[in-house]
């Protein structure tokens, strides 16, 4: 089985995707030069950094020029271009297309239960807001010019509507309560005097209709508010509440069964014997829960060909994320295995570093399988460069806020490139500056643990203050973050 090669009408998508992309947090003009060169980096000497120790007195953030890649693979001399391995533009874009939002897969929930969901219909106003003509301050309504004569009883939010208010006459209003009929403005409890005949004096100009909120300001019934797909945050709640819902059309989160192979893996202690912690498990159900999944199952296959073949053809989630055994080795059982269950290879090898061995095959009609490699960094450029698209169509994100969770920011300092690939780099932020930072390397999550985001290093490298785009990464946007499922 070998990927798809790219075609124009993709490499367009992905450009414009990319594009989309920008729009978020500064559109700044793409990076077009690179610093180094293929030449610069087989010999080392790339403009800009040189190789960095992958291990250092202090922790995370760069200091000098520390970005060069660490580890496996990509600096080493003579490395080949892999002709197969699909553009990393297209590979996210291809990701993106590969599902439809399942249809039908809507459903209404309560508002206290709709954080972090998808709306599946554009939010339409209920009402007017306000609903009303409302006070905006504390003070007293008026009608026509001062003096006026204060009425006994004031009015209060939550009172019914209230009494006109005839020429000549005021009185004492709350914030957020009804405006009287033929009131002309409201005037603030601080602007105004009354003598002691209870007559009110203005201590300030005031114009018609100052602090009056006047009714359908924000909207009208039947204004669209938000498009569907968008993302509920506690803001969207707060508004949908305001215009009138109690419950809400959501999309239903794609359901995601998470293997993981290896049988060098440990679940709990010190690693021992050629035995390593398995960093995965724990780290992958809650960042697909943050990428708008339900995480359904979590297990642990070891490196058996039979249980992951059984495992994938029991399995009814809408996405089935592998780690490890994507690679060529003797206990690499996925391309085996969906070359066996007959699934569609529809990305094979992307040009990343670290993660190239990623994959996304089709194994039925609604259910995709993300093969993400086993070094810790590399599933988690695989998580973002496959997972996150295809879980933004699923959850049905990609018609609403759109675009890759992408913005652009100058790095700090020159990066090394990889002379054919996309390289991610940790990155944190400091003011608008993007700083590399240091355990990078495929197999480490030192990183990324520390890290803001992933710079999007072009092949050849990038310039000292060149600007990169930025993977975001996706705690701000998830709902329940809870709730392992290990079986
Ligand atoms: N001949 C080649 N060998 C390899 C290539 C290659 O191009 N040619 N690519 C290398 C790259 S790059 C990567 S990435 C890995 C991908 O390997 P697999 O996806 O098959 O993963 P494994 O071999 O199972 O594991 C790789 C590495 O990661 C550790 N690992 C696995 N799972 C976990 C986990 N849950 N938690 C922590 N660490 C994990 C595993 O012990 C290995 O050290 O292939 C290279 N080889
Ligand atoms: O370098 Mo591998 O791609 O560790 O990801």
């Amino acid at each position: 089985m070998t990927g798809p090669s790219a075609s124009d009408a993709e490499v367009d998508e992905a450009l414009a995707l990319v594009n989309e992309g920008r729009k978020g947090r500064g559109s700044i003009p793409h990076a077009t030069a690179a610093a180094g060169t293929a030449a610069g980096w087989m010999a080392g000497t790339a403009a800009g950094p040189t190789t960095s120790p992958a291990t250092g007195p202090t922790a995370g953030h760069a200091a000098g020029p520390l970005s060069a890649p660490q580890g496996a693979g990509p600096n080493a001399p003579g490395e080949k271009r892999h002709r197969d391995s699909t553009p990393w533009d297209v590979a996210r874009a291809r990701a993106t297309r590969a599902a439809r939002t399942p249809e039908g897969a809507t459903a209404s929930v309560p508002l206290a239960q709709a954080l972090g969901k998808v709306l599946a219909a554009p939010l339409t106003a209920l009402t007017d807001l306000p609903s009303f003509d409302t006070s905006a301050m504390d003070g007293w309504a008026v009608a026509g010019p001062g003096p006026w004569d204060v009425r006994a009883e004031g009015v209060l939010a939550g009172d019914g509507e209230p009494a006109p208010l005839g020429d000549g006459e005021a009185v004492r209003i709350a914030t957020g309560a009804g405006i009287p009929r033929d009131a002309t403005a409201v005037l603030r409890s601080e602007h105004g005097r009354t003598d002691d005949k209870g007559r009110l004096y203005a201590l300030r100009d005031l114009v018609q209709g100052q602090d009056v909120r006047p009714r359908g300001q924000e909207c009208r019934t039947g204004d669209h508010l938000l498009p569907a797909g968008s993302l509920v945050t506690p803001a969207v709640l707060g508004l949908a509440a305001a215009a009138g819902y109690d419950t809400l059309a959501t999309v239903r989160r794609p359901r995601v069964d998470v293997l993981v192979l290896g049988d060098e893996l440990l679940t709990e202690g010190l690693p021992r014997e050629g035995l390593i912690r398995d960093a995965l498990g724990p780290m992958l159900p809650s960042w697909l829960r943050a990428l708008g999944a339900e995480v359904t199952k979590v297990r642990r296959l070891g490196d058996d060909a039979k249980a992951l073949r059984e495992a994938i053809r029991k399995s009814s989630a809408d996405v089935i994320v592998t780690t490890g055994g994507t690679a060529s080795g003797p206990v690499d059982h996925v391309h085996p295995t969906l070359s066996r269950i007959g699934a569609e290879l529809l990305v094979d090898g992307v040009a990343v570093r670290p993660g190239h061995p990623m994959l996304l095959a089709r194994v039925k009609e609604d259910q995709h399988l993300v093969g993400l490699p086993g070094n810790p960094l590399a599933a988690v450029s695989g998580l973002l460069t496959l997972a996150e698209p295809l879980l933004r169509t699923l959850s049905g994100r990609a018609s609403g806020q759109g675009g890759p969770p992408m913005y652009t920011a100058p790095v700090c300092e020159a990066v090394h490139g990889h002379p054919y690939d996309t390289r991610l780099v940790p990155v944190t932020l400091r003011g608008e500056v993007a700083v590399p930072l240091r355990f990078h390397g495929p197999a480490m999550l030192r990183g990324i643990a520390a890290a803001d985001g992933l710079a999007v290093v072009p092949s050849g490298g990038a310039r000292q203050g060149q600007e990169l785009e930025i993977l975001d990464l996706p705690w701000a946007v998830s709902g329940d973050l809870g709730g392992e499922c290990f079986t």
